[in-house]
C-alpha cells in the first residue's frame, strides 16, 4: 500500500495562473440535502467554494435555500426536483457531487435516478452517503462517468456486500475494479483505491474529526480539487490528505474539529502548499 504524503499534495496544488477566470477553476454541482439533512449539502457546497471551485451550484430541497444563502452567498441554488433546470445545468458541470443528506426516501430516489440518467461520460461524479445506500438498496446501475465513491465502512458494506470485519485490501480491490470507480474508503485511516489498481493510505487525521458532517465536507474538498487539478487520481489523493491535514493542525489546539472550520481553513492551507510546491 502506498502512502499519501505532503509531497504529493504540494505537487498537486500550484499557484493559480494569472490568465484565468472563474470558469478556469471548474463548475461543481452538489446534489443533496432533504429537509432533515440540509446541513450536509450546505457543508459540501461550503467546502467546494472554500476549496477553490470556480462556480458552485447546490441542487437541494428549497426548504434549505435561505439557510444555504445565509451561510454561503457564493453558491447558486436550485430545486433538485426541477427537471427542466436540472436538464439545462447538469451537462455544464465539470464535477457533480450526489448524496450528502439526500436521504433514501422517494424524494432522494427520484433525484438520484434523474441525475444518473443525465450524467455524461466526461464528468466527474462523486457518489456519497445516501446515494451509495440507494445504489445498494435499489440495485441501481452506476452511470458511465469518472466515478468516485466515498463510502464509510458501513456504506461500503451495504454496497459491496463485504462485512466491515472482512474489508481487507484484496476483497475491496476486487469489488472496486468491478465497479470501475475510484473508491475512497473512509475510516480512521482512509484508503483510496484508484482505477489503475494502486491502493493508497492516508497518513494524517485525528479522532477530533469524528463528528457528523465530516464526510459531507470531504465531498466538497474532493469536488473542488477535481475541478481545478489534473489528473483526477492525484486530485483525489491530495483532497483526502488536505481534509485530514487541516483537521490535524486544528486539533493541536482543539479537542474537536468542526467540519465548517475545515472548510474555512482551506484557502490558507492551499496557499501554504502552493508556496512550498
Ligand atoms: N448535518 C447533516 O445534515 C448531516 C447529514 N448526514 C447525512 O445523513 C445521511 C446518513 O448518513 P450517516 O452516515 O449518518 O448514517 P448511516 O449510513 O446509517 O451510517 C451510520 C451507521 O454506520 C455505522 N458505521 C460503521 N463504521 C462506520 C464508520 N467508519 N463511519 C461512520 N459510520 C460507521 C455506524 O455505527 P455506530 O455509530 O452504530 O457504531 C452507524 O450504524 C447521509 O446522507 C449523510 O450525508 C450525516 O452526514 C450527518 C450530518
Ligand atoms: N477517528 C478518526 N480519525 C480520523 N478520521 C476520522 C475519524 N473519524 C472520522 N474520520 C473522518 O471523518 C469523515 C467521516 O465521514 P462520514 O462518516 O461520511 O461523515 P458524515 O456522513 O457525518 O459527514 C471521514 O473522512 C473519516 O475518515
Ligand atoms: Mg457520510
Amino acid at each position: 500500500m502506498q502512502q499519501i504524503t505532503a509531497d504529493l499534495v504540494q505537487q498537486v496544488i500550484q499557484p493559480r495562473p494569472t490568465e484565468s477566470h472563474k470558469g478556469t477553476f471548474g463548475r461543481v454541482m452538489v446534489i443533496g440535502g432533504n429537509q432533515q439533512f440540509g446541513g450536509a449539502a450546505i457543508m459540501s457546497a461550503t467546502a467546494a467554494v472554500y476549496g477553490g471551485a470556480g462556480l458552485v451550484t447546490c441542487a437541494t430541497d428549497l426548504f434549505n435555500a435561505t439557510s444555504l444563502h445565509a451561510q454561503l452567498p457564493e453558491a447558486m441554488v436550485l430545486a433538485a426536483t426541477d427537471k427542466a433546470q436540472m436538464a439545462t445545468l447538469l451537462p455544464k458541470m465539470d464535477v457533480i457531487v450526489v448524496g450528502p443528506g439526500l436521504g433514501t426516501d422517494t424524494w432522494g430516489q427520484t433525484v438520484l435516478q434523474q441525475v444518473f440518467q443525465q450524467v455524461q461520460p466526461q464528468q466527474v461524479v462523486i457518489i456519497d452517503g445516501s446515494a451509495i445506500d440507494l445504489v445498494a438498496s435499489q440495485g441501481l446501475t452506476l452511470p458511465q462517468a469518472q466515478l468516485v465513491l466515498t463510502p464509510h465502512q458501513m456504506e461500503w458494506q451495504r454496497l459491496s456486500g463485504i462485512a466491515i470485519a472482512d474489508q481487507q485490501v484484496a476483497c475491496n480491490l476486487a469489488v472496486q475494479q468491478q465497479l470501475q470507480a475510484t473508491l475512497v474508503l473512509k475510516s480512521a485511516r482512509t484508503q483510496v483505491y484508484l482505477p489503475n489498481g494502486t491502493v493508497w493510505e492516508n497518513t494524517v487525521g485525528t479522532p477530533a474529526m469524528a463528528t457528523g458532517g465530516m464526510g459531507d465536507t470531504l465531498t466538497g474538498v474532493l469536488a473542488a480539487f477535481a475541478a481545478q487539478f489534473k489528473p483526477l487520481d492525484q486530485a483525489i489523493l491530495a483532497g483526502v490528505y488536505t481534509h485530514s491535514a487541516i483537521a490535524s493542525e486544528l486539533a493541536q489546539q482543539q479537542y474537536v474539529v468542526l467540519p465548517t472550520q475545515i472548510a474555512r481553513q482551506l484557502p490558507f492551507f492551499m496557499q501554504e502548499q502552493a508556496r512550498r510546491g
